[in-house]
């Protein structure tokens, strides 16, 4: 049952260390001074909303963000504003980016991955059931909880730290060529998505990564698809990838179809751990 919606402020919060910035703003660590509780409090600042034109997309996305409640996808509490800024009050995810594990170990096990990509099936096809599409499920929006579990963190706002590598921003290779070429684009992208994050997840580089943009883009709208013979991925894996980067969008494999999937109920931890 919905705790009262109560107002928050700054005073409410101790602020600690900055976890990244983006665009809009930053993220830091923050702990609400009486129950102690820790969370994750994003700061964009409202003269980058009035430049960029993006109250609307703000409010919405913060107005879907609340509502949606599912085990893979980052709670967004609340928010509060004063003069200049508006801070989101946000799940801390303790056991931050999935890109920082992925670097660490260069690439997955086939169970970790199976059981990232079920995560991500779940979570997207809660949101498509609930009329939210396009969750833009790029890697630097998923974050780990303390139990290794997977978050999608976005609400259209990547929060670039650092440490990210130079191909991670402004990258094409996690689109859809629909995408890339302009064209109409619907849910079926986040089912490409699903693909080209289940291939980085099991050799560590995304499948159409090339020196530059152009040949990335190249790459994508002729789906020039290949496997490495090192690390050795099971048949059953490069199947899935295969039948999700389906140039026709209606011709990807389904969520569902990716739940029931030989090689995700074989190697897929249902808890997400
Ligand atoms: Cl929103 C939101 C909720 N929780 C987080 C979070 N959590 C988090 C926890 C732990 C560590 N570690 C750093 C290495 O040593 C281990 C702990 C990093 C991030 N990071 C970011 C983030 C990270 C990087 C860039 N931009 C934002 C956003 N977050």
């Amino acid at each position: 049952q919905e705790s009262p919606k109560r107002e928050w402020s700054l005073r409410d919060f101790e602020i600690g260390k900055p976890l990244g910035k983006g665009k809009f703003g930053r993220v830091y660590v923050a702990r609400e001074a009486k129950s102690k509780y820790i969370v994750a409090l994003k700061v964009i600042f409202k003269e980058q909303i009035e430049k960029y034109k993006i109250q609307h997309q703000l409010r919405r996305e913060m107005e879907i963000q609340t509502s949606l409640r599912h085990p893979n996808i980052l709670r967004l509490y609340g928010w509060f504003h004063d003069d200049e800024r508006i801070f989101l009050i946000l799940e801390y995810a303790h056991g931050g980016e999935l890109y920082g594990l992925l670097r660490k170990t260069n690439y997955l096990s086939e169970k970790q991955a199976a059981t990232y990509i079920l995560s991500l099936t779940q979570a997207l096809a809660y949101c498509h059931e609930k009329n939210v599409i396009h969750r833009d499920i790029k890697p630097e929006n998923l974050l780990l909880d303390h139990e290794g579990r997977l978050k999608i963190a976005d609400f259209g706002w990547s929060v670039q730290s650092r440490s990210k590598r130079q191909t991670m921003c402004g990258t094409l290779d996690y689109l859809a060529p629909e995408m890339v070429e302009n064209r109409p684009h619907d849910y079926a992208v986040d089912n490409w998505t699903l693909g080209i994050l289940c291939y980085e997840f099991l050799y560590g580089v995304p499948p159409f990564e090339a020196e530059s943009q152009t040949d990335t883009f190249r790459r994508i709208i002729k789906v020039d698809l290949s496997f490495p013979s090192e690390p050795q991925a099971s048949a059953e894996a490069k199947h899935l990838i295969t039948r999700l980067l389906v140039k026709d969008s209606s011709k990807r494999l389904s969520l569902q179809r990716i739940m029931e999937h030989p090689w995700i109920v074989k190697n897929a931890d249902p808890s997400g751990g």
